[in-house]
């Protein structure tokens, strides 16, 4: 089974990969230009599988970050480009499509208060109060014990800190994770325990993943398929251990250096 087996990509229209898995997200001649009128989106065609990792890489500027804003709204993409269950999602509600595609960022930012603070936020925005005892499953299910309940933001280490955003995300129940470089900023056991969680979601919660990242390693220990995106184009779509076979010589150049 060959990658591009995996996503679809150009001229496949239906919400079905080749394998009969269902595609989450599909994207659809994607564009952006720049105000100056330089162009960062060239056009991308892709299908995001049901419960599958997704790992973005590309050079510094290919627009992976702008790729990623736009399939939760953060960047606002051209209708008819960008489906979500087979629903465009400039025609969904956006704060419940925030809800559905949660995003963890390089850096943690969390609220004032304490860490049960923070998890309950979401949920108390939709009226519903998480007990103790719920969110304590939710740190449990981002790597950390319910000690961590009532600390606050300035106790905890970055790599700490990240683990509770997740946890802030999850309580939102979302079907999809956007992760734009979650684990730079951290030591290699806390980017180990994030990289456990996030693969422990797919397979016991079959949560879809986008996830860009710089490190090709980290891509071949988590990803299921890889994108590799060069000058706001998907040039090549791989399996994590077909890297190496990477055609595209931009590609094959950015691989090289960062291997
Ligand atoms: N709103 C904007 N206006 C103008 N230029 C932008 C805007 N957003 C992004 N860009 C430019 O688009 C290009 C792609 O940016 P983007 O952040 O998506 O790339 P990236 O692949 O995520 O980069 P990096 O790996 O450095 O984070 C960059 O040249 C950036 O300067």
């Amino acid at each position: 089974m060959s990658a591009e087996h995996l996503l679809l990509t150009v001229d496949d229209v239906d919400d079905h990969n080749h394998d009969g898995g269902v595609m989450k997200f599909q994207i659809r001649d994607l564009r952006k230009v720049s105000d100056a009128g330089v162009p960062i989106l060239n056009g991308i065609n892709v299908g995001i599988p049901e419960g599958m990792i997704v790992g973005i890489i590309g050079p510094s500027g290919s627009g992976k970050s702008t790729l990623l804003r736009a399939l939760n709204r953060l960047w606002e993409p051209p209708s008819d480009t960008v489906f979500l269950d087979g629903r465009d999602i400039v025609d969904l509600d956006v704060l419940g499509l925030r809800r559905k595609v949660g995003m963890l960022f390089q850096l943690p930012v969390l609220f004032q208060g304490t860490v049960a603070d923070n998890i309950r936020y979401g949920p108390n925005l939709r009226g519903k109060k998480l007990t103790d005892v719920e969110v304590s499953k939710l740190l449990t299910l981002a790597d950390l014990d319910s000690s961590f309940l009532s600390k606050t933001g300035g106790e905890l280490s970055v790599g700490q800190a990240q683990r509770v955003a997740l946890a802030r995300t999850l309580a939102n129940e979302p079907e999809v994770l956007l992760l734009d470089e979650p684990t730079s900023a951290l030591d290699p056991i806390s980017t180990q325990n994030i990289e456990d969680v996030i693969v422990k979601l797919k397979k016991k919660r079959r949560m879809t993943v986008v996830m860009v990242s710089h490190s090709i390693k980290q891509i071949q220990r988590v990803a299921d398929v890889v994108c590799l995106l060069v000058n706001g184009e998907i040039v090549e779509i791989l399996k994590p251990n077909e890297l190496s076979e990477a055609k595209h010589p931009m590609a094959q150049r950015f691989l090289q250096l960062s291997s």
